[in-house]
């Protein structure tokens, strides 16, 4: 067989159009300033990454809106719909429909998984589980709520699993001279409603320490924007139980881009627990009714101490002792 010999521009477009979805927006924009080619394709690019945020893998496509008068770029994650259990190795993930290759969806399944956290049996053998009748139902009012999981006999389409197909509701993201990106609603949502999920990595403390340590260096210095929440969930004693430590800055969904707002904001953090599940997901839903075109906020430091709830274990309180920045306390 023939093989056809490609010039040299034919060979630079390959190679960048392959090469470029990977590239950080810094990284994009100095290659874009190198030739002509690399141009055009970086701009193709940069222009998939705009429209849609959760690179295919939500319902609706979530957008990047910037009118600001000095244009900036968001900070590069990949994307994961759920939390994910930290791993070593490497991840990559491309843009613009391509995304569900690669690691995360592999650790997305394990995230469903009961033998990945040690599971715990206790789900339920309804065929159709109805509130009052199946043993995973609990109150939403509580703090700390259970849903349907692996452990469980209903499938997927079971009502007690609002939290676990993704992102629902129409948003963007959209740029201030002062917050940077924020996370907004483009469509009414009632108070109550389920709105996403805290995703990123699940990370041991002694990991959450050591990255706190990096983001503090690179956020004091203006080269990223950390997305590092820790949750404790306290027995009635006080004392400790579960540290939970959500890292979304190099992994996460959208909610990395919930900004802080003083008056508690519009979301309220619920934790999540699958049955068949050991570690719980933390959850945003409405707390008040939210119109279209809104910005979504909680209170990065007072949201989470005002969260009591009683599961069957006792009360539990969930507190946030360290959120979203380096200016991070520890107890
Ligand atoms: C988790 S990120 C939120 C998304 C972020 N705005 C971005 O552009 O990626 C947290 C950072 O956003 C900024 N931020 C959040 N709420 C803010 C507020 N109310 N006013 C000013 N900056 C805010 C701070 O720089 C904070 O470290």
């Amino acid at each position: 067989m023939k093989r056809e010999t490609l010039t040299y521009e034919q060979f630079l477009h390959q190679w960048a159009s392959q090469v470029l979805p990977y590239l950080s927006p810094r990284d994009l924009a100095a290659a874009a300033c190198a030739c002509r080619t690399l141009s055009y394709i970086a701009a193709g690019v940069t222009s998939r990454r705009t429209a849609d945020a959760a690179r295919s893998l939500e319902r609706y496509q979530i957008p990047f809106l910037d009118s600001t008068i000095s244009p900036h770029p968001y900070s590069h994650f990949i994307y994961t719909r759920h939390t994910i259990i930290s791993s070593p190795s490497s991840f990559s993930q491309s843009w613009g429909g391509e995304a569900s290759k690669g690691t995360v969806t592999d650790c997305e399944r394990l995230q469903g998984s009961s033998s990945c956290f040690g599971g715990i049996e206790v789900g339920c053998d309804c065929d159709s589980c109805k509130q009052g009748r199946c043993s995973c139902w609990s109150g939403m009012e509580l703090g700390v709520f259970k849903e349907c999981g692996e452990s469980c006999r209903c499938g997927l389409m079971c009502e007690n699993r609002k939290t676990q197909a993704g992102i629902r509701i129409r948003l963007n993201i959209v740029r201030n001279e002062r917050k940077g990106w924020g996370l907004h609603a483009t469509e009414a949502i009632r108070k109550g409603d389920f709105v996403c999920e805290y995703a990123g990595e699940y990370l041991t403390t002694e990991e959450a320490r050591i990255r706190l340590k990096t983001y503090d260096e690179l956020s004091s210095k203006g080269r990223i924007s950390p997305a590092l929440l820790v949750v404790r969930e306290h027995l009635p004693s006080g004392k400790a139980c579960l540290r939970i430590n959500i890292d979304a800055t190099k992994i996460g969904n959208v909610s990395r881009f919930i900004n802080h707002s003083c008056d508690g904001g519009n979301l309220k953090a619920v934790l999540v627990r699958n049955s068949g599940s050991l570690l719980p997901r933390l959850c945003f839903f409405a707390s008040m009714d939210i119109s279209e075109d809104e910005e979504l906020s909680f209170s990065y430091d007072s949201f989470s101490s005002s969260v009591m709830g009683r599961s069957k274990a006792g009360v539990n309180k969930l507190r946030l002792v360290a959120l979203f920045d380096a200016e991070v306390v520890f107890e």
